[in-house]
């Protein structure tokens, strides 16, 4: 292996160190406690996962929680009643909806309906102009994860070639915005790229959030490539047949050329919940009008 490995889980863990120690100063200073509100609608086990995980990272830190958990057949309507009770409620200062929403909900209703000051996924339009105005607002919370992966191993973006492979609302687009924020050259592939080895020759930097296992392959690589693989897909032929999650980068392949890589478990997945918990604490700061100080 010739790449260094980009370990997501003890950045994240030292995300939450630094943290918990601001949280105990906003409590001690300002008798301030972040409180966090998470949303979760229908029974989706791996969605239930990701909110206990948040829940529980959340409480580990010190703030508060509000676990709501709402039925499935739940209406539009009184989901958005639901949201706009959050948004009223003082104690409340960050509210995360759960995605993906059963299929009778309009996601993007409920997204624009919280509060943008309480919008700590950093999804509402508000805050994703914000950030394609590179004004401050809440950053979206999976890119604002990668963006700390990428600086772990790079020191000065300026000028580096990124390609970001997928332009959804939740990755693709945040990212390409914040790379391009960090003085970078950004190109954006999707599923209608033509040549996307060609591209990925040319990159410096590769954001791989297509959704499609293994799709980057070692000889797309540069040797000085530095590589976030956002990809979670189960693979049962994985891990000789017992099943496995993969990534969107070929990761035994492309270890052994480029420069630096994340794994998959391990890499983004636990920086997107360290997003959430920096975005909750700068929230409640914002919020109470005091000093927001950043990680790193
Ligand atoms: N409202 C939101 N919904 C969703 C988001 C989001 O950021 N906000 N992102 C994903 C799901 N997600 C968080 O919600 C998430 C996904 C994966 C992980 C993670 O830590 N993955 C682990 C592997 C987990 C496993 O073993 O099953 C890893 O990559 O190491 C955290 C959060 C969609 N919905
Ligand atoms: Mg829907």
């Amino acid at each position: 292996m010739t790449a260094q490995i980009i370990d997501g889980k003890a950045i994240a863990a030292n995300v939450k160190v630094w943290l918990k120690q601001q949280i105990s100063q906003l409590k001690q200073q300002h008798q301030k406690v972040p409180h966090l509100a998470c949303v979760l609608v229908g029974e989706n086990a791996d969605s239930a996962s990701y909110v206990r995980s948040k829940l529980k990272t959340a409480n580990d830190l010190g703030m508060q929680v509000s676990d709501l958990h709402l039925p499935a057949e739940i209406s539009q309507d009184q989901l958005l009643q639901k949201i706009q009770q959050l948004n009223l409620d003082q104690n409340i200062n960050g509210i995360l909806v759960q995605l993906p929403l059963p299929k009778h909900i309009d996601e993007n209703l409920i997204i624009e309906t919280i509060n943008p000051e309480k919008d700590v996924d950093g999804l509402h339009p508000q805050n994703l102009g914000k950030l394609f105005a590179n004004q401050d607002g809440i950053k979206s919370c999976t890119p604002l994860g990668c963006m700390i992966l990428i600086d772990s191993v790079l020191s000065d973006l300026s000028g580096k070639n990124a390609l970001v492979i997928g332009r959804s609302t939740l990755v693709g687009k945040p990212m390409a915005a914040m790379l391009l924020n960090a003085d970078c050259s950004v190109q954006i592939a999707h599923s209608k790229t033509k040549n996307l080895a060609a591209l990925c020759q040319q990159a410096d930097i590769i954001i791989a959030a297509a959704g499609a296992p293994k799709l980057v392959k070692a000889d797309w690589v540069k040797a000085e490539a530095v590589l976030i693989d956002v990809g979670l897909t189960w693979d049962q032929t994985a891990k000789q047949g017992k099943g496995g999650l993969v990534g969107d980068i070929d990761f035994a392949s492309v270890s052994e050329k480029a420069a630096a890589i994340t794994p998959v478990p391990g890499g983004v997945g636990p920086m997107t919940i360290a997003g959430l918990m920096l975005n909750s604490f700068e929230a409640t700061c914002r919020q109470n009008n005091l000093p927001v100080v950043v990680y790193r």
